[in-house]
């Protein structure tokens, strides 16, 4: 393994003593075939980078490699906003627009430090264990379901997604459905597709004044309160945490207190084991004859045979899903039953709206994702900022300065174990330790350091005396 002063590159003559500390020199052996880059000036910092304290003119970007040797790996077409961002930081972006079936996944997974993924692709144990340089993941999207969070953090992997920016999307989609559903209007459009005009009232119904209840009611849940209540629905909703009702929504103290008093029932709960087939042959029984069932949360949720059942009885006059239990790896003609045995029976009943997991599926909220999760993932990388991290203690310092160019940030991600703390601060104590923060999530604790008066000699060093701890999950040492 190279010292840190041999794994700088001698350019234009300089040896790696003449170089100057105001450019981003920086060390970590987990890239330890990656070089610094003397020649990068990070001065002006990208566009892309939000600030979390001190002035952006004077920021001092830490990263602990060359930017073009970081690999990126993004898959289930991520939008060009977020690919954008993590180009432009000089890092090599894949991007692939489907997921990859689980071996392909897995050698791909193998030498990326970052990868990005939408809902469908499964990062299990199983394929993250070959996912050797793996530091961060990024899920553009809001469900975090698709990851192994516990062996990720455990492995010192990082996990981001975007918690709110698509919530909108998916409320006004569930607006224009429960229009459609009162107003048999998917069957109408099929029908004169087909030639067939067919005028009819007998079953539709305006949604004023009637009843939606809402399963889960957090971003999503929410947003849909307050448009419904626009249209003069009455709001009623049913959540495990006691919340403020918006405009004049009510919690209700049970779901079946809910599946009983609504004229449309639609799930925004996320996929835990607690939710799987939350609605089944016994929910259905409980909601009122003639009434609606949306789905938009995820296909777990929904037991689709009791469903079919519930239409064909007539007890649901209508059902929206948008999610399934199986969903196809890209676009194309896949929504058989070789995915789902059921897919054939659910294409053949009336009132029944499918969508192919669209919800989120806007140029507003895809945009508005990237640009989140990817700002999110350039912020770990570069500077070790887990804000917003759904698996990691949330740690952040304000930015190291260009004023402070003997400055080093060290980040020790940890078991949360007893002594841990005396025995780093004894290894950091040799340097003046400027600030610091730690915090623990469970069984992984995340500690931040920015330290001084560091020689480019003494890196290594201090690298090995961290990594040396047994309490050691991941160090990072930038600069
Ligand atoms: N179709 C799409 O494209 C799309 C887009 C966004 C989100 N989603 C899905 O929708 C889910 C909800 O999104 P959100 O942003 O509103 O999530 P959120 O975390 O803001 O809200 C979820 C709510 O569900 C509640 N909840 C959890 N378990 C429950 C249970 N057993 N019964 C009742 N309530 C329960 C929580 O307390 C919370 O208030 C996400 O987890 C995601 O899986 C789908
Ligand atoms: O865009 C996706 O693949 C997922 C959308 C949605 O289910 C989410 O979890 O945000």
């Amino acid at each position: 393994m190279p010292t840190a002063a041999q794994n700088i590159p001698v350019r234009n003559g300089n040896s790696a003593n003449e170089l100057s500390r105001s450019v981003s020199n920086s060390f970590n052996p987990t890239y330890e075939n990656l070089s610094t880059s003397p020649t990068a000036s990070f001065s002006s910092p990208p566009n892309s980078y939000g600030g979390v304290g001190g002035s952006r003119a004077s920021t001092k970007q830490l990263k602990p490699f060359h930017t073009q040797d970081i690999k990126v790996l993004l898959l289930e077409n991520v939008n060009l906003s977020g690919q954008d961002i993590l180009r432009k930081q000089g890092y090599q972006v894949e991007a692939i627009k489907s997921s990859l079936p689980e071996d392909q996944l897995i050698e791909k997974i193998q030498d990326v430090h970052v990868i990005g993924i939408r809902s469908k692709t499964q990062l299990s144990a199983d394929v993250l264990k070959h996912a050797k340089n793996l530091i961060v993941i990024g899920c553009f999207c809001i469900g975090t379901n698709q990851v192994d969070l516990k062996f990720a953090a455990d492995a010192g992997i990082c996990v981001f997604n975007s918690p709110f920016s698509n919530s909108r999307s998916v409320a006004e989609q569930m607006i224009g459905e429960i229009i459609c559903l009162a107003r048999q209007i998917g069957d109408r459009s099929n029908e004169l597709h087909r030639g067939v005009w067919n005028k009819v009232s007998a079953g539709c119904w305006e949604v004023r004044g009637k009843t939606l209840g809402i399963v889960g009611y957090g971003h999503v849940g929410a947003q849909l309160s307050v448009l419904a209540e626009s249209m003069g629905m009455k709001v009623i909703y049913y959540d495990v945490v006691n919340l403020m009702g918006l405009g004049t929504a009510t919690q209700v103290g049970s779901l079946n207190e809910l599946l009983q008093g609504s004229d449309f029932v639609t799930l925004h709960v996320p996929e835990l084991a607690e939710t799987k087939n939350l609605i089944s042959e016994a929910q259905i029984a409980q909601m009122k004859n003639g009434s609606y069932l949306l789905n938009a949360s995820r296909g777990s949720v929904v037991d689709i045979a009791a469903l079919i059942k519930g239409m064909k009885e007539g007890k649901l006059a209508g059902a929206a899903l948008d999610v399934f239990p199986n969903e196809p790896a890209g676009n194309g003609e896949h929504f058989h039953n070789q995915l789902n045995s059921w897919a054939e029976e659910l294409r053949g009943l009336k009132n029944l709206i499918l969508t192919p997991h669209i919800g989120g599926s806007t140029e507003e909220a895809q945009s508005a994702i990237g640009v989140e999760v990817a700002d999110a993932l350039v912020k770990y990388v570069n500077m070790g900022i887990t804000s917003g991290a759904v698996n990691m203690p949330e740690v952040t310092l304000r930015h190291l300065t260009q004023d402070e160019p003997n400055h080093v940030r060290v980040i020790y991600i940890h078991k949360n174990v007893p002594g841990v703390l005396r025995r780093v601060n004894e290894i950091l104590g040799n340097h003046n330790v400027d600030k610091q923060m730690t915090d623990s999530r469970g069984d992984v604790a995340y500690l931040m350091a920015d330290i001084s008066s560091v020689n480019t000699s003494e890196i290594k060093e201090l690298y090995q005396s961290l990594e040396d701890l047994g309490s050691r999950i991941r160090t990072r040492v930038l600069y």
